[in-house]
This record gives structure tokens, sequence and C-alpha cells, in this order.
């Protein structure tokens, strides 16, 4: 829908003002600059890092899978178990170890404990200590126990003081049984494991079994032969055995130790650029949100893809079975939609932090917690039959990381391929894994022969399944929360914005409200402006200028009759291009703060701004300049008031994307990639704003040649001075033809020749277009202003042109007496004085003047227009007597714009005070006195003596008067001030 016609020449979009480009071709547009002139060469340029992300550190890891996979067979090797044994070697049951042998047991130590203690066992006993080969048992080293639960309760009472227990039941002299007790904890000695059996188990249970026998013997009259009774056992013959490769257990964790790297790049890469500005202004200039997430989107699914690719070709390089054995496409699958549920996790957890750098410590602290979830995850928790369910909310957060699905396919893959196993297909993705009962196993024998292993809840197919959710449902979030949470200047939208129609009919800033339109005198429409939010400020508490009323006065007539149902557009409306109708911005209002801590950075202003003109916006720090662009610009949403460029409503639906099109803004820091160069910078900001293509280049080149940065336009803008940098930004603001360019401070840093060349630009730009400048520089303002309005503590204070202001605020007239006699390199610092004195007395007899200010080389006198009549003769007075009192030169101006500025900021801070209270300073004098002085006021009387102490004041960063030094009346040496507020 056209809403407003202009004759004005049309931006280079080519299309007519307040139309906008489908969304279709700007998403496209915007999608592909950004994708290609700034994801992909600020990859290329970071260039260690883009292949440190991409090959390195997948090629790294792989290696050190490798690496450790040859390290656990080499020593596996050395086992007899994995060697090729033909005849085994006989191993004899050993004799009963000392307790002593065993590194685990406490001193003093038992060799074993027997139960129940009565004659028959501490007989059997003796004789096991008696005939124990090699080394008789002491008796200190045996002790019995009633019965075994008080044998039970010494162990637990008093733990690893003994190595073995023999329990014997006596049924009869002849049958006897027993039962052997021996420690089950498994005991790691010198990276050996103690084999329980052979160490203890079998020697007592041999001698045990011996000395039984021979009381059986004995029994009948028979002699059992120590040296018969012989025990001893050897392993069967077996071909050498493979162990099943590591690599499935390992490689998950260190390719998710691997992408930790390209998880912080993203994190730092969408962090950085929201927390350098570059975002808001790529937003300012019209970029969608849609075209910024999905050019992030498709660069990471590029590089997860290469990566992924990589991975395989290495694996496959290494040999590994997993990636030789399973289909390419299963593993190739779940490493790229590993790294992309990644990438979306990224994008989620970007939109909780501000700085680039914490972007790092979030990604180590990611890594540590993923870490020790992937030890439990190589368990096979929770993704086992056994477990699901356990504790469903473990299985919650499980299911909700995507490395839980790398680990457990990984797996999966890993065991598939293992010795004798024949990896999975493509196809078997799903039916590899069932979770049956033994008897449904026992039914379907194809499943014992192949995948028998994998009882399992999770197959691959479905981990993929998941791996799309989660990069679906993190991406989601990222979107929403990006939109929810404020963002760099503390705008957000409503959780339900989703669900108002004009978000998705526009995709424009929140909040905005259909408006009704009123015909013009060319048949098209204009939006009428809202000031359904403005709040009432109390304006009549302080003093209005009269032209700053008039100019209300103006602008709300132009309000009134835009607000009528119909009627011709008047000639002045048509000579605006932007109408300000009580613009208002509060900051730290909101839900849970009280009205008292709300900051008015604008009370409300009403001006207009005419075609073809430049409005320079001036005042202090923190007068409220950057706010006033911010609302105008669409960074920031008004509080309350309006404002309509060229007829279209900043609140409109719709109405910020309309303006957009036909706006250029240089913003007061540069917001540029330090990695890109001035012509890369030109082509983004060309396509996000919309340019025909075919166009792009060649306004990119012309701008750059009035910038004078044709021949730097290669280099990357990291190597740019702060001049080049300010001067680029001119560039881009002036991109597209723009009706309306808000320049905020421009020519911050710029030498006195690039400031006067960028005065020459702006002076050039301002045929068709309106601009708004906002400068600390007085003489860049008294250079380029049209009109001039000064600003202070959130309100117009004045406007007007130049002269205008300098003929109203302005103290009268300027004249600097020089007493410096010229030409001479030994100066007479006693004549000088005198001379000096000699001019302060004339202009004290004939004027009432003091110095306004004093230097070597000047002294300077600010007349004011009540002695604007004495002027003149005073002036040839001074001229006749010059020789005489050794004046070297006389020189007369009209008050300068600053010293119109410092009046104003000055006003502003006596209102300020008297608003908050701050009514008097005081000075603690030498003689133990104070001086209450008035704030502001110039001089002050001593409370006992009633001497005159004239008081020079001075604002501070803040535009706090502070007394800066104070000297009596009469004196000439000045004191520094230890005056306190
Ligand atoms: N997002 C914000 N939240 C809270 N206060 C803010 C915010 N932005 C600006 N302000 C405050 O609003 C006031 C006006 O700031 P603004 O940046 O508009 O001043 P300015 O006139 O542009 O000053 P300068 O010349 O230093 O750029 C300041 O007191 C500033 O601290």
């Amino acid at each position: 829908m056209v809403d407003v016609m202009d004759t004005s020449p049309k931006p280079s979009t080519g299309l007519p003002i307040g139309t906008v480009q489908g969304w279709p071709k700007r998403f496209w547009q915007q999608f592909t600059a950004l994708l290609l002139f700034k994801t992909v060469r600020v990859a290329l340029r970071n260039r260690r890092s883009t292949i440190v992300r991409l090959a390195l550190a997948p090629l790294i890891f792989i290696f050190l899978v490798f690496v450790i996979d040859k390290a656990i067979r080499a020593s596996d090797r050395r086992s007899s178990d994995f060697q090729d044994v033909r005849s085994p070697a006989t191993e004899p049951i050993t004799p009963i170890p000392s307790c002593d042998t065993d590194l685990y047991v406490r001193q003093p130590c038992w060799d074993f404990f027997y139960t129940p203690d009565t004659p028959d066992t501490q007989a059997i006993v003796a004789a096991i200590k008696a005939n124990n080969p090699g080394r008789v048992i002491p008796d200190a080293q045996v002790k019995g126990f009633a019965d075994r639960a008080a044998s039970n309760a010494f162990m637990s009472a008093d733990p690893e003081k003994v190595i073995g227990a023999v329990h014997f039941a006596v049924i009869s002299p002849t049958n006897i049984g027993f039962t052997l007790q021996t420690n089950s904890t498994t005991k790691f000695f010198k990276s050996t494991f103690q084999n329980r059996e052979l160490f203890v188990q079998l020697p007592l249970q041999v001698a045990v079994e011996r000395e039984l026998s021979r009381r059986f013997f004995a029994a009948e009259g028979k002699t059992l032969d120590a040296s018969a009774w012989s025990v001893a056992i050897r392993k069967f013959p077996h071909p050498v055995l493979t162990t099943g490769s590591v690599v499935g257990q390992v490689i998950g964790p260190f390719l998710f130790a691997a992408n930790m790297f390209a998880f912080v790049l993203v994190i730092s890469g969408v962090v950085g650029e929201r927390e350098l500005g570059l975002r808001q202004a790529l937003r300012t200039m019209g970029m969608l949100d849609s075209s910024f997430w999905s050019s992030w989107f498709a660069f990471e699914v590029v590089m997860a893809a290469i990566t992924s690719l990589l991975i395989g070709a290495f694996g496959a390089i290494f040999q590994f079975d997993i990636f030789l054995k399973n289909s390419f496409g299963l593993l190739f699958f779940l490493f790229f939609l590993f790294q992309l549920a990644m990438a979306a996790f990224a994008f989620f957890l970007s939109t909780f932090i501000s700085k680039a750098s914490v972007a790092v410590n979030l990604g180590f602290g990611i890594f540590i917690v993923g870490w020790i979830m992937q030890v439990v995850l190589l368990f096979g928790y929770p993704f086992t039959p056994s477990y699901v369910g356990d504790i469903p909310i473990v299985t919650v957060i499980f299911g909700l990381v995507p490395w839980s699905y790398l680990v457990k396919g990984v797996n999966d893959l890993g065991s598939a391929s293992a010795e004798g196993q024949p990896g999975i297909r493509w196809g078997d993705r799903y039916e590899y894994c069932k979770n049956l009962s033994s008897d449904e196993i026992a039914k379907q024998p194809y499943l014992a022969n192949t995948y028998r292993d994998f009882q399992c809840v999770l197959s691959l197919g479905q981990a993929y399944g998941l791996l799309i959710g989660l990069t679906i449902v993190y991406t989601v979030l990222a979107l929403f929360l990006d939109n929810v949470l404020p963002n760099e200047n503390g705008v957000r939208r409503a959780p339900w914005y989703f669900l108002m129609p004009n978000y998705w009919c526009n995709v424009g800033r929140a909040n905005f409200r259909k408006r009704p339109t009123v015909q013009t005198a060319a048949g098209a429409q204009t939006v009428r402006p809202s000031l359904r939010r403005t709040s009432t400020l109390d304006n009549a508490a302080v003093p209005q200028d009269e032209d700053v009323a008039n100019e209300e006065k103006r602008v709300k007539e132009l309000l009134a009759h835009r607000s009528g149902t119909s009627g011709a557009m008047s000639e002045l409306e048509q000579a605006n291009a932007v109408e300000v109708f009580g613009l208002q911005k509060v900051f730290g209002r909101n839900i849970f703060k009280r009205k008292s801590s709300e900051f008015w950075a604008i009370k409300g202003s009403w001006f207009a701004i005419e075609k073809n003109q430049l409005f320079c916006l001036l005042g202090p720090n923190g007068a409220g300049k950057t706010t006033t662009i911010n609302c105008l610009t669409g960074v920031l949403p008004p509080s309350g008031g309006d404002a309509l460029v060229y007829g279209q409503s900043l609140s409109s639906s719709g109405g910020m994307d309309r303006i957009r099109s036909i706006m250029g803004v240089c913003p007061q820091f540069d917001i540029l990639w330090g990695e890109l160069t001035g012509r890369e910078h030109m082509l983004i900001y060309g396509n996000i704003k919309g340019l025909d293509p075919k166009l792009v280049r060649a306004q990119s080149e012309t701008l750059l040649a009035k910038v004078k940065l044709s021949e730097a336009g290669n280099m990357r803008t990291s190597s740019y001075s702060g001049g080049m940098k300010r001067r680029l930004s001119v560039a881009i603001a002036l991109l597209g033809d723009p009706h309306i360019v808000y320049l905020d401070e421009p020519t911050t840093g710029m030498d006195p020749i690039s400031r006067r060349h960028v005065w020459d630009i702006i002076e050039d730009a301002k045929q068709g277009r309106a601009i708004v400048l906002t400068t600390h520089s007085m003489e860049e303002a008294d250079v380029l202003g049209d009109r001039i309005a000064i600003m202070a503590k959130g309100r117009l204070r004045c406007i007007g042109s130049s002269i205008r202001l300098k003929q109203r605020f302005g103290s009268g007239y300027q004249v600097a007496v020089s007493v410096l006699p010229s030409g001479r390199s030994q100066v007479d610092l006693v004549g000088l004085e005198k001379r000096s004195q000699q001019v302060q007395a004339f202009f004290r007899n004939q004027l009432g003047l003091e110095p306004s200010d004093e230097t070597k080389a000047y002294i300077q006198y600010l007349v004011p227009r009540s002695k604007e009549a004495a002027l003149p003769a005073v002036l040839s007075m001074l001229e006749a007597d010059a020789g005489e009192m050794g004046i070297s030169d006389i020189q007369l101006s009209l008050t300068s714009l600053e010293e119109v500025f410092l009046t104003i900021a000055r006003k502003a801070e006596l209102e300020a005070a008297a608003a908050e209270g701050r009514a008097t300073s005081i000075i603690y004098l030498d003689d133990g006195h104070q001086l209450k002085v008035p704030i502001g006021e110039e001089t002050a009387t001593h409370p006992v003596n009633g001497s005159i102490y004239r008081i020079k004041w001075a604002q501070d960063d803040a535009g706090r008067l502070q007394i800066l030094e104070w000297h009596l009346q009469d004196s000439l040496s000045s004191v520094t001030a230890t005056a306190a507020s």
C-alpha cells in the first residue's frame, strides 16, 4: 500500500516514499547480503579460527582417539588373555598367604577367622596352620569366633583386618561342611588387579579340604600323604584375542569437546554483534530479524556439513571400524544434526548474555557440565531399558541437551562395529534397536545373529528426530527471547507479541497501532499522529523560551490540521520533512520500578524540520540529543508523543518500516566490523536498505569517492583511523539517497582538514533532503546549521538560526584586547602586568566591566546589550590611547555560539538546581567563617566584615555548577576553591 506521495526525488530503492519492498524480496536480498558479504567474509578473514573450527579441532581429536585406541590395544597385548596360547601353563594353588602381603589390609591383621570356635574346629584349624606349605601360620594370625554373626560383627566394626574366613558346619565327626568368606572388593596393586580366587579363596579351600580329608582318613586308621595333596589349575588353550575398539566409547565425548570451539565462536559472534551495536545499526537500516537469524543459521548448516564430512574422512583415514563398517550416512547425520542442535543451543544461550567475553566462560561451563553428563551416558544412562523412567526429571534433562544423542548414537555405532559385528546399515537405523523381552528375542532369531546387543530404547533414527526437534525448539526459543528480553537499548516486546496481527503484517517495531489516514492535496494519504500515550509533565513550572513557545504553537497548529478529517496539505506541511509532536522518553519505567526511579530523557519536544535544511541539535552531555535521534530512527520507542517523517508516523502500523526506507543514519559511535573492508560495508548496508542491487556497487563507489575512501575501500576497517571510520559512517548514512539523514556527532575525532571536507559533503547533501545533526562543535553548528536548537536536561531551550540565537542569548559583543608587544622574544613581565592593569582600570571606569577571561595574549570582555550604545565611543577612546596603554591589538566580535551554548546550559542547570532544592554552595574561608553562595551567584559577602568576594563557576561533566575559584573583589590573586556544595 502506498501511504503518501511526494514530489521529491525517489530513493535508490526505486520505490516511492512510504513503500516498502515485499517481504520475500526484502528477505532474500538481506539474507544473501548478510550471509555472503558479512558472515562468510568475517569467517574467511578470521582464517585461523575458521580452520581450527572446521578441520583442525576434529582432526586433532580424531588423532587423539587413534592414539588412545593404540595405547589401550598395546596394554591389552601384554596380558596372556590377548595372546596366542597353544599349551597353557599349570598354575599351582599357593599356600595360605600371610595377611601382610595384602596391601589393603590394616595392621595388626589375621590370615583367617573361623567359626564356630569349638574343640573340633580348633583341631582342624591347628592342622591347617601347622601343615601350610612353606610357612607355619602363627597362632596370633588366626582367630576363632563363637558363630558367624560374631565374626561378621568384628569385621564390620574393624574392617580390612583379615583376608578370609572359614565357617564350619560340624554335623558329625565324619560329616563336616564349610563355607568360605573372602573380601569381594576389587583390589588394584601397581597396575594389576588382585585375583581374589587365586590369592586367598583357593588356598584356603585346598587347606581346609586337605585337613578334613586327613581327619577322615585318620578316623579310618589310615594316613594321608601330604605330598599327594597337590591341586593346580590350567586355562584352555586359545588363539589371539582381539579386543573391541574403544573408539565407540571415546569418540562421542571427543567430538563434543571439538564442537565446543564452534559453540563459543557462534555465541561470541552473535553476542559480539549485539554488544558492538552492529545488530541495532542493521535494524535501524531496515534489517529483518528473520534475515539476520537465517543468515547465521545457513552459515552454521554449511559449516556443520563440511565439518561432518571431514570427520567422516579423518575417521576413514585412521581406519576406525566405526567409520568403515557403519553406513556413512548414519555417522554424517549424527554429527551434522548434533552440530546444528548445538548451534541452535548457542543462539538460545546468546539471548541471555550481553558481553562476548562471557561467551568463552559460558562455553567452558557447558563443556564441564557436558563432560560430566557424558561419563554417565557412557554407562548407558538413561537410554537403556533398565534406566528409562527411573528418575523422569533426569531423563528429561538428559533429553534436552544435544550431546546426549551424540554419545548414545556413537556408542551404538561403536558397539555395532566391534569385533565380529557387521555395523549398522542406513535402512536399519530404527530396527537395530529393540526393547524386547527374552521370550520375544528367542522368537526372533535374526536378532540373536546380528544386533543382539541392542536392547535399547532410543535408535539412531529416533535420535535424529530428537536432534531436529531440539534444533527447532532452541531456535524458536532464541527468536522469542531475542524479542522479549531487553535489547542493548533496554527495548523489548511484550511476551505475546507474536499473537498480534500487526507483527506478522509489518514485522516492524513493537506496539504499533493502525492509524486513520488523511487526504493530502496530491490525493495521497498521510498518517495522523497519535499523542495518546503522552504524559502530562509539569511544564508550566519551567519558563519557556519565546521562540520555543512559538515553534510549539506552530507545530501544534500543524497537528490540529493533520488531525482534521480531511483537507488539503498546507504549504507549510509540504515543506516539512519531520514534525515532532510532544516527543517524550522516560527510562526506568517498568512494572517493578516505582515512579520515583523514572528518568525523563526527553520531556516533550515540539518542533519541525524543513526539507533542504540542516537542523542542528546542540546540548551538553546528557541533554537528550541522542535519545531524540534514537526515537526518530526507531531505535527507542517514544514513551509519549509522536513524529511524522515525510508524513509517516513513528508509531503507526508499519510506519517505522516505511521511514527506514527513506532514512540514513550515522550513529554516534562507528558501528563497523573490523574484519570487513569499507567497500564490503557499503555492499552490506546497501542491500539491507533494499537498494536496487544493480545500483549498490555504483553508488558505493560514488560515495566512497566523495568521502575520499576510494583507495582505502579495500582495506579492513580495523586499520582505519578514527577519522576514516567516521567518514565511512557518513557515506553509509548517505547510501540510497535517503530523504532524511541523521548524523550523530559525525566529525568527532577528525582532524581539521577531514572535518572541513566532511562539512562540504554534508553541505552538498542538503539538497533534496533534510539533515539532523548533533554536534559538540559550535563552529560546525555555526557553519552548517540552517536552524539550531539547543537542548538541556531533556527540554528544548532555544531554537532559530545562528544569528537569531546569538542576538537573543549572546551577551552582546566580545572585545579582546592584547597588551603583548608583537615581535619581541623577551617579554617584560612587570611591564605587561602594568599594561594589563591599565586596560582593566579603563574598562572598569568606562563600562563597569571585569574581564570575562584573561590569557597572556588577550584580556577579554563580554559587553552586554545594555552597554551596546556606549561601545563605539569607548572603542574610539581605546584606539586613541592605544599607544599610551601599550595595546598591540583590539578585536571586536558578536558573541559566539559557544557563549550562547554556555548561557543556555547554565540556565538549565540553575533551573535544575532550584527544582532539586540545591540552593546554595558553601565556601570555607581560612578565617573559619563560611560563605553561603546561592547557586550561580557571582558575588558573596563576608558574614562579619562585609568584604565582597567574586565567585567563578564552572559546570562539571554532568552539567552541575561547581565553584571553580573565588577572590576578594579587589584582589587579583585568585584562590582555588575548596568549596563543598
Ligand atoms: N537506555 C537508557 N537507559 C537509561 N538512561 C538512559 C538511556 N539512554 C540514555 N539515558 C539517559 O538519558 C539522558 C540523555 O542521554 P543522551 O544520550 O540522549 O544525551 P546526549 O545529549 O546525546 O549526550 P551526549 O552529548 O553525551 O551524547 C542521559 O542522562 C542518559 O544517561
